[in-house]
């Protein structure tokens, strides 16, 4: 577990302590004259005066720790970085409360000062500001979107990078010693100006020769305003190749990781895997699936379902932020505060699902159908609130299309090692953002 990310020199150190004395100093301030009858904030582990919880953050498989603290310190647990709080929901009644009843309140996003000043993803619909319109979007293409994804969801885990603590630590410059941070993020800007730039020239070039194979991206183009150089088309070119960035960037990780998990666990469980196929050979016949068969195929619709909360992709989802400062359950909720559902607990509480850790996908069948008294993971799986996934249906459909494609034709199994014999798979997750 370590906080400082790696490579901060004395000099960063420094900068730091400065930064500290005056947000704590700050802090008190505020905290004094907006919550005039002082009731106490949530609980959660207590800390060190001045830095707070600063070197408790887990950085590996955060969701883990945030599940034990959970059931160490209830289903709100609150945490003191450096005077900025961090609240994380651990039930479904908590989680209602926040995100749904409250949502005016708990539908922001945290200023995110690496990822959207310094990485460049200011265009992404993911991270605008609640309430902001698209006026305040600013700003071979898919292996540098990828590695720019790759680093986005690095920095997305919580407590990555200590610019977002203390946003004024963006304009160190990279020459500063130890800034290393500053100089992974000039390479994320530049990845990502490219990819979304690059690919939408090509098919407004390919357009004006007559080439283009229609897609999303030429309908866009096609609709956007006629008058060539007007602010109007400017503006609507600008929220036209956010859009088309924004679905590659939210979409592909996620599903990828979705259809990984399955992969895996058709490997770990062959019988499960012997059961989707007799139901696609009784339903199909011998054809390839339809969308049509959905209904007809509930294995394959639980296993959509297992597949998303077994090891799910996003396990404690993204930040929200408190817009206001509030009162909650007599327990004080100071302006700014860092909101997230920890779904891992949601979806892994062994009251609702039996033998959580495993792959089980008739938990949501009776006589035959979805049994709609189990916990559907979708209240934890894409997020809560206004800001839940917009993404969901159509990541579900290709699960499931996918799923029922694969199994119709392929049989799954380990690899085999120099020996001929299958290796032992050992399920191992990244601890990004995007598991
Ligand atoms: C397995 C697949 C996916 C998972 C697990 C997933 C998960 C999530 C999560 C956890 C959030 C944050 C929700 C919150 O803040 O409470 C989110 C937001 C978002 N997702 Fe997905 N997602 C998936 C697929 C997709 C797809 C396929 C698209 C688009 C085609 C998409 C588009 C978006 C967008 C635009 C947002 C931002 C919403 C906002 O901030 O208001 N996602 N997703």
């Amino acid at each position: 577990m370590t906080y400082l990310p790696p490579g901060n020199s004395p000099y960063v150190i420094y900068v730091l302590a400065t930064l500290v004395a005056a947000r704590v100093f700050y802090t008190y301030l505020g905290r004094k004259s907006d919550n005039p009858d002082a009731l106490p904030l949530p609980p959660g582990p207590k800390g060190l005066p001045i830095v707070g919880n600063v070197f408790d953050i887990p950085l590996n498989q955060p969701w883990l720790v945030y599940d034990d603290w959970i059931k160490t310190y209830g289903d709100m647990v609150y945490l003191n970085i450096l005077g900025k709080g961090i609240l994380i929901l651990g039930s479904m009644e908590r989680i209602n409360d926040i995100f749904e009843k409250r949502g005016n309140n708990y539908s922001d996003r945290p200023p995110m000062p690496m990822i959207k000043d310094l990485m460049g993803w200011d265009f992404a619909l993911s991270f605008i500001t609640y309430g902001s319109g698209v006026d305040n979007w600013d700003n071979e293409n898919v292996k540098d979107l990828e590695e720019a994804l790759g680093m986005v969801f690095e920095a997305a885990v919580p407590g990555r990078y200590l610019v977002d603590i203390f946003p004024l630590m963006k304009y160190i410059p990279s020459w500063f010693p130890g800034a290393g941070w500053k100089r992974t993020a000039e390479l994320s800007r530049k990845l990502v100006t490219k990819a979304v730039n690059d690919p939408y020239e090509r098919v407004k070039k390919e357009m004006s020769e007559g080439k283009a194979v229609p897609s999303v991206c030429s309908q866009l183009i096609e609709a956007l305003p006629s008058v060539l150089g007007s602010p109007e088309r400017a503006k609507e070119e600008h929220l036209a190749k956010s859009i088309l960035a924004q679905i590659y960037t939210a979409g592909a990780d996620t599903t990828t990781s979705a259809c990984l998990t399955f992969l895996l666990a058709m490997t770990l469980y062959p019988e499960i895997q012997r059961k989707a196929q007799a139901e696609l050979d009784s339903v199909l016949q011998g054809r390839l699936p339809e969308f049509s068969d959905r209904p007809s195929l509930p294995y394959i619709n639980a296993m959509v379902k297992e597949t998303n909360r077994w090891q799910m992709v996003t396990p404690c989802g993204l930040y929200h932020s408190a817009t206001e400062s509030g009162i909650y359950d007599g327990y004080y909720i100071p302006r700014g505060t860092l909101v997230l559902g920890n779904g891992w607990t949601i979806l892994h509480d062994p009251q609702e699902f039996e033998s959580p850790d495993q792959y089980i996908p008739e938990r949501y069948l009776k006589d035959g159908k979805i049994n709609p008294e189990v916990r559907d993971p979708t209240v934890a799986a894409f997020g809560y609130g206004k800001r839940k996934c917009p993404g969901r249906f159509f990541s579900e459909d290709s699960l499931f299309s996918i799923i029922a494609h694969v199994l119709s034709v392929y049989e799954l199994k380990p690899g085999l090692d120099s020996d001929g014999k299958e290796v032992r798979i050992i399920p191992e997750y990244t601890s990004r953002a995007a598991s």
